[in-house]
């Protein structure tokens, strides 16, 4: 058994949205395929993989870099002990050797895009749909529903307070009973008047988280804080410079409610000195930490092992991204549950075409993999790349 070709393909997933810092008019992603010579249910094997929205395809990296460690290196040394299946990890390793540690950059894309790729490989070779094989290696009992919430509410061209509301109502039609919008896009009064509309709109039937997008200095963060706390959020995002961990840590003082973090946090390090010094609390605030932008599963569970040091529970995570990766995550290792973007960044976010949301979770159906093949927009742009 061995990894015959790892192939990358930079797609368009642009959009007129923009959030408090970017506008999307430009976004890519790469695709990426671990083609292997196993062979199940009369198919070759192919792992395949993406990097969610927000940081741009890792191309260049893949192909000067990590593509070619893989294929460079004894095809045995990739496996698992017995030669029955890959060893993401060992694979992992070989990734990152002859790499210095600390400044993550998009080296963490690079890597975390083509480890989705491997684990979807492995897998498919042990016949089993991600979540269970995840649940059976730390000896848990998968859990097939998971949390999902709507995330959406961007800054667009000509759009007012009765386009927003008309955006959330039909994320309740679908199903969700939370869902998301941008602030700091705007002015703090016209970001309030966005906020009561929506809250209006919703009334008891959702909860309204709110993502800033690192976007506020601290006295801003601050002073939204102020603004925010006097309504009922789900959460309140990103608030300041993801790296600046005083200034999350100094608005907690200011906001009682819940604030979310970590999306743009992309290694296990970075993660501890949030918890270590950004005074998020394991009893309310949630983690956002996407492994397709952070080096992968691989590097998640260690980032879980240092929550577990720090007293967090796996259950406060609710990964940024949108992808059928993290749904396995949440579904297997117990994860809060998984951002989706109903409107958004298809065909690569969602769910399989059988899927739906009720009551704000939905069911993963048992698909060998990370279940792409049961995506048809998705699994159809997948195979034109290998198969
Ligand atoms: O607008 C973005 O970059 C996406 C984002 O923050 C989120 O989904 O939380
Ligand atoms: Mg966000």
């Amino acid at each position: 058994m061995r990894i015959v070709d790892v192939v990358e393909t930079t797609k368009p997933i642009s959009s007129p949205i923009r959030n408090a810092y970017i506008d999307f008019s430009k976004m890519t992603s790469s695709l990426v395929a671990v083609v292997t010579d196993v062979v199940r249910d009369g198919r070759r094997v192919v792992g395949y993989g993406f990097n969610s929205n927000g940081r741009y395809g890792q191309g260049g990296l893949i192909r000067e870099r990590f593509r070619d460690r893989i294929l460079e290196a004894e095809p045995a040394s990739l496996l698992n002990d017995d030669g029955t299946n890959l060893d993401p990890h060992r694979i992992w390793t070989k990734m990152m050797s002859n790499e210095k540690p600390g400044g993550h950059g998009e080296r963490s894309v690079a890597v975390g895009t083509l480890d989705m790729a491997i684990w979807d490989a492995t897998a498919k070779i042990a016949g089993k749909p991600l979540f269970r094989l995840l649940a059976d290696m730390k000896g848990k009992e998968a859990n097939p529903r998971v949390f999902v919430y709507a995330a959406g509410g961007y800054y667009y061209p000509g759009k007012d307070n009765s386009a927003l509301q008309a955006e959330m109502r039909g994320y309740l039609n679908r199903g969700y009973n939370v869902v998301k919008m941008k602030i700091g896009g705007a002015s703090i009064d016209e970001d309030r008047g966005r906020i009561e509309a929506v809250l209006k709109e919703i009334g008891s039937q959702a909860r309204l988280a709110v993502d800033a997008n690192g976007r506020f200095d601290l006295e801003t963060g601050i002073a939204y804080a102020k603004m925010l706390r006097e309504y009922p959020l789900f959460w309140y995002e990103e608030i300041g410079d993801p790296l600046d961990y005083a200034l999350q840590a100094a608005v907690a003082e200011f906001y009682p409610g819940p604030m979310a973090t970590g999306e743009n946090l992309f290694s296990h390090q970075d993660a501890r000195n949030l918890l270590r010094y950004g005074g998020m609390r394991p009893d309310r605030d949630w983690l956002q930490f996407d492994c397709a932008l952070s080096y992968g599963l691989v590097e998640y569970l260690r980032t879980l092992d240092v929550l577990a040091q720090h007293g967090w529970s796996p259950s406060r995570c609710i990964p940024h991204g949108g992808h059928q990766m993290s749904l396995n995550i949440a579904a297997g290792l117990g994860l809060g549950g998984n951002e989706s973007y109903p409107d958004l960044f298809q065909p690569y976010g969602g769910f399989p075409d059988s899927v739906r949301v009720e009551d704000g979770h939905i069911i993963m159906p048992d698909i060998p993999g990370i279940g792409f093949e049961g995506k048809s927009d998705l699994i159809k742009v997948m195979r034109e790349l290998a198969e």
